[in-house]
């Protein structure tokens, strides 16, 4: 692989002995990786369930390597969000940050949603979930990932770190800061970080990374957690933005927080006068684990003024607009999803609990999406039908993973069924894939026109342990 040049100077010099080995892991395989979501099923039931081949990883209870022969991103399951891809090392992040069901949690630079995806099912659905994306189209992404994993609690917002930070005054728990960076980490996995990498483009993300960390500290309570990683070497980027952190917020601790063995230790001496806590922080490199490279630091905010008024005012929803709602919900679902409701024009969500008022923010999610009222009667969403449980639905149609109905419901082909009519949960091998709606022995395809299976794929054939294959 052809690496930057001066990025092989700089990493020589600063690794010496340790550079061969390092350079040398370009030339290896990437390792893949996948992460299970536990909010549709446990560690147990995925190995019996999944047909890749699979071993864990080594830092993540919940995450798995895949042979290269393997293409889960192109399996129902993958639809069905039974599980994430999600590069190895990027797991360790989620790990550390270790959000608890209850708490308000920040994920700063979230799309397309890797780590957002891993935080939510720690939280288990309980607790505010605030994942923010500054580019549109990456925004837009983010929430439809956290809706193929069926996440309840998630707000997705469109915005700056500033403008959050006016919103948000010492108002979250936990705050995870995936900064944006050079991309050295990736330079195996992404041809674009290597081509745009450059000297001055190390010191143009370290300046943006500053810029970013200061605006999300000022949205950590007194007492929060904050997590600041990057999938890149460059020590500006690391220890050099935390170092600088730390000294300029004398309220700001770095934590010494137990991780996996293979991890490495952040490097005290490649930044000038920095402090000897900056060893507390984390390294993963390609050539002494199994993944790429990154950095993690996590910090305390053990001091600071508590929050001034905030603005928790909601819209009021008026019963009468919610009727066909309801109507649905007992026609349709064992249990009615009940809460704060907000619309967005003809659109009904669920609010989480603690959520802020959301004027004047640019929000793509603001809540659990139920779906679209429409004149006299309801639409269900597909977040919807992603959350629940094939016992939440009163009307289900599963198919067999292995049966070609599966295929031919994500290709939004109309089923032929003999059930009652109306509003139907296709499930595959009982977990939720999205909805179709029965008349008469025939089942209306709601897949989502946007994520159905095109072309290519009707030449997909299955193998005996359930992988599709290309014929
Ligand atoms: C490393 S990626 C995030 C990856 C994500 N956390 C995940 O695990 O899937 C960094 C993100 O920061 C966003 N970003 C770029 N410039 C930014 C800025 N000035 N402020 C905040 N976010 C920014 C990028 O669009 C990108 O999506």
């Amino acid at each position: 692989m052809k690496l930057p040049n001066d990025f092989v100077v700089k990493m020589r010099e600063l690794l010496q002995e340790e550079a061969e080995p390092f350079l040398r892991s370009y030339e290896q395989d990437k390792a893949q990786g996948l992460r299970i979501n536990r909010l549709k099923l446990t560690r147990d039931e995925f190995i019996q369930t999944q047909p890749f081949t699979i071993h864990p990883i080594p830092w993540v209870q919940d995450g798995f390597y895949y042979s290269h022969e393997d293409r889960p991103g192109k399996h129902p399951y993958h639809d069905a969000g039974l599980y994430y891809i999600q590069e190895p090392s990027a797991m360790g992040v989620g790990e550390l940050v270790d959000p608890k069901p209850g708490e308000k949690v920040l994920d700063l630079c979230a799309a397309p949603g890797g780590k957002t995806t891993h935080l939510a099912q720690k939280m288990n659905q309980a607790g505010l979930l605030v994942a923010n994306e500054i580019h549109p189209a990456r925004a837009k992404i983010l929430s439809q990932n956290l809706e193929r994993m069926g996440v309840r609690n998630a707000v997705v917002t469109n915005e700056t770190p500033d403008r959050l930070a006016k919103k948000f005054p010492s108002f979250f728990d936990v705050i995870l800061v995936d900064a944006p960076c050079s991309g050295e980490g990736m330079f195996r996995k992404d041809v674009d970080a290597r081509s745009e990498w450059s000297l001055e483009h190390v010191a143009f993300c370290a300046a943006r990374q500053m810029d970013i960390i200061e605006e999300a500290a000022k949205m950590l309570k007194p007492g929060g957690r904050m997590v600041y990683s990057t999938c890149t070497f460059s020590p500006e980027e690391n220890e050099g933005v935390i170092d600088a952190f730390v000294k300029q917020h004398a309220n700001f601790d770095i934590e010494h927080v137990a991780a996996y063995e293979g991890f490495s230790r952040g490097r005290e001496d490649w930044v000038k006068d920095a402090s000897p806590s900056i060893e507390a922080t984390y390294r993963l490199w390609p050539h002494r684990l199994q993944g790429e490279g990154h950095y993690i630091a996590v910090l305390r905010k053990v001091d600071g003024s508590e929050q001034g008024k905030l603005d928790a005012s909601r819209d009021h929803v008026d019963k009468k607009l919610l009727q066909d709602y309801m109507s649905f919900a007992k026609a349709s679902l064992t249990d009615t999803p009940m809460g704060d409701f907000t619309l967005f024009g003809d659109q009904l969500y669920l609010l989480p609990s603690d959520m802020l008022s959301l004027r004047r923010l640019k929000v793509v999610r603001p809540g659990w999406h139920l779906g679209t009222l429409k004149k006299n009667r309801f639409e269900p969403s597909h977040a919807l039908a992603l959350t629940l449980t094939n016992d939440q639905a009163r009307q289900q149609w599963n198919l067999d993973v292995e049966s070609p109905e599966v295929l031919a419901y994500l290709k939004g082909e109309t089923l032929h069924v003999d059930g009652p009519k109306g509003w139907t949960l296709v499930t595959v091998n009982g977990f939720s894939l999205g909805w179709g709606k029965a008349t008469q022995n025939q089942l209306k395809n709601h897949y989502p026109k946007g994520l159905r299976w095109t072309g290519i794929y009707s030449n997909f054939v299955q193998t005996p342990i359930g992988e599709y294959k290309h014929e």
